[in-house]
């Protein structure tokens, strides 16, 4: 039968305490310079009776801010091998429930082989001093997987093993790996661990159904491609491997709809940050330390997070500012919210600061309805690298939403809603509106139909707008002239009495008034 790891602990251990015991009392009796010898022996003498080596892979690394991807490579790797052997295993559901993934339990233990080398494997949980009583999960305990193995496999292990579980942890990840949509929460709730929370991602949204110019749309594509692979271009370069893309346009327009399109193209997670729930600029540090690799920052509607001097903006009428200046608890909140919040300074910080590139594979996507209302310093090349415009329906992205929602390539109502397109602007939500049929089995031809007359209206109502804008234009113009007419008017009496005063009132009138007048005079005569 094969002893365990444990099982060889509890033989050994006791001996080597004793050893360590005896070489502790008997280094007191010797010189200085004895005792290093003592130290050598005794580790030879422990070595001899204990050949074994062990290897500490903790769960966080760095203060406990991040986990180590050595840790969850492994995880990944058990996963694949404890299901065989462990007796104690925990189960977890992944990729829309349809199947299991085994992982060892706390304080298990297995045995691996490779290349013939035996390997124990042992995962530890260890509970931090914590005596309050809480109904809530401790945030102290420790996790770390203990890897054990004969000295004399040293070379073998510490050279291709390692690498081995590594990239095999990560292909198993791959392949289980159910994406994740992060948002990050305004309440910090302090036995959680993690500033961010999570659902699995699950938008269908790909490239092949998003309506965009298609060559737009080509563009992005290889844009990204190339990123993915551009580990060892972005090193040679002195750059972190990220990227920022602005995505502006009216509502409607699809931007969301791209997001989640990169996101399942690039088989990221999705980081949803909510920029007016965070605290402060070194709160928005720590959610980005724990964001992972191969990720996607979304701030949605930047123009409304922040301002362009960088304050909070907290649109309140005045009504509501008087009573909270009455109110002292309100008062008192209001000051520390002035003491807490996100500079701009401090989202350039997170965008490429130093700490932005404790992490690699990150797209960081802004979105917004007015780019114009953006800092300039926010949307640099170099901080958004792509600048991608989503604007009203094209004919092309028309097509792509008659296939999404009709599966229909071609119609006659085609030529009529090419010209409607162009002689109105319409968002692809509302196209996809008007397309989408409205009962079941409602005729393709009705759906048509729907969307020419929608376009029709727009486009009466845009020529109406557009009169009125014409008319109160005029009118303005009118007003313009008219005042302007009135001004001149004004300032030609003011002048004329003017010279009357200076003849007539003061007596003694100015030289150029009299000049004035006098030449006036001789002219009407
Ligand atoms: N370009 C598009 N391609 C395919 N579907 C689209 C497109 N644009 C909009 N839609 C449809 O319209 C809906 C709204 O789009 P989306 O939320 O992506 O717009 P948005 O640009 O993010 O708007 P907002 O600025 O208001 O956030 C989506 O659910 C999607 O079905
Ligand atoms: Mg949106």
């Amino acid at each position: 039968m094969v002893m365990t790891m444990g099982e060889l602990w509890t033989q050994v251990g006791s001996l080597m305490a004793t050893v360590v015991f005896v070489c502790a009392i008997i280094q007191q009796y010797f010189p200085d310079p004895l005792r290093g010898h003592i130290d050598r022996y005794a580790h030879k003498l422990t070595g001899f009776l204990y050949p074994y080596i062990t290897i500490t892979f903790p769960e966080y690394t760095g203060e406990r801010l991040r986990r180590s991807e050595a840790f969850t490579a492994i995880q990944n790797y058990l996963a694949s091998r404890s299901s065989i052997r462990a007796t104690r295993m925990r189960a977890e559901a992944v990729k829309n429930t349809k199947s299991l993934i085994l992982s060892m339990d706390d304080n298990e233990e297995v045995i691996d082989e490779y290349e013939g080398v035996k390997i124990w494997w042992t995962s530890t949980k260890v509970m931090l001093n914590n005596k309050s009583f809480s109904r809530y999960p401790s945030n102290d305990e420790k996790r770390s997987y203990q890897l054990t193995f004969h000295r004399q496999h040293r070379e073998i292990i510490l050279e291709t093993f390692i690498h081995h579980i590594m990239e095999e942890g990560k292909s198993v990840e791959k392949k289980n790996r159910q994406r994740k949509l992060y948002m990050n929460s305004s309440k910090n709730e302090w036995w959680h661990k993690s500033n961010w929370r999570h659902v699995p991602f699950e938008h269908p949204a790909k490239f092949r159904t998003l309506a965009m110019d298609p060559e737009m749309k080509q563009g992005l594509i290889n844009d990204l491609i190339k990123f993915k692979n551009g580990k060892e271009y972005y090193e040679k370069v002195g750059k972190a491997w990220k990227r920022g893309y602005l995505l502006y346009g009216p509502p409607g327009t699809g931007k969301s709809t791209m997001i989640a399109a990169i996101a399942n193209f690039m088989e990221y997670d999705v980081y949803d940050l909510e920029l007016t729930s965070v605290k402060d600029n070194s709160e928005l540090k720590k959610l980005l330390i724990e964001i992972s690799n191969k990720s996607i920052i979304v701030i949605e509607d930047i123009d409304c997070s922040l301002d362009l001097t960088g304050q909070r903006k907290k649109k309140k009428t005045e009504d509501e500012e008087d009573k909270e200046m009455k109110d002292p608890v309100k008062e008192a909140e209001k000051e520390e919210e002035k003491q807490s919040k996100v500079t701009l300074s401090g989202l350039l910080n997170f965008i490429d600061g130093i700490w932005s590139a404790c992490g690699g594979e990150r797209l960081i996507i802004f979105t917004t309805n007015h780019k114009e209302k953006l800092d300039e310093a926010l949307i640099r090349r170099g901080r958004m690298d792509k600048h991608i415009e989503m604007s009203y329906c094209s004919f092309a992205a028309f097509k792509v939403l008659s296939m999404n929602y009709l599966d229909v390539e071609w119609h006659e109502s085609y030529h009529r809603i090419d010209q409607l397109l162009k002689e109105t602007e319409m968002t692809p939500a509302d196209v996809a509106e008007n397309l989408m049929p409205k009962y079941e089995g409602e005729e393709t031809d009705e759906c048509f139909k729907r969307l020419v007359n929608a376009l029709e209206r727009g486009k009466e109502e845009a020529k109406k707008k557009a009169e009125e804008e014409a008319e109160a234009a005029k009118e303005a113009e009118k007003e313009k002239e008219e005042k302007e007419a009135a001004t001149k008017k004004e300032e030609e009496s003011s002048i004329y009495t003017a010279e009357n005063n200076g003849i007539k009132c003061n007596g003694v009138a100015t030289k150029e008034a009299k000049e004035n007048g006098h030449m006036e005079n001789n002219q009407n005569s």
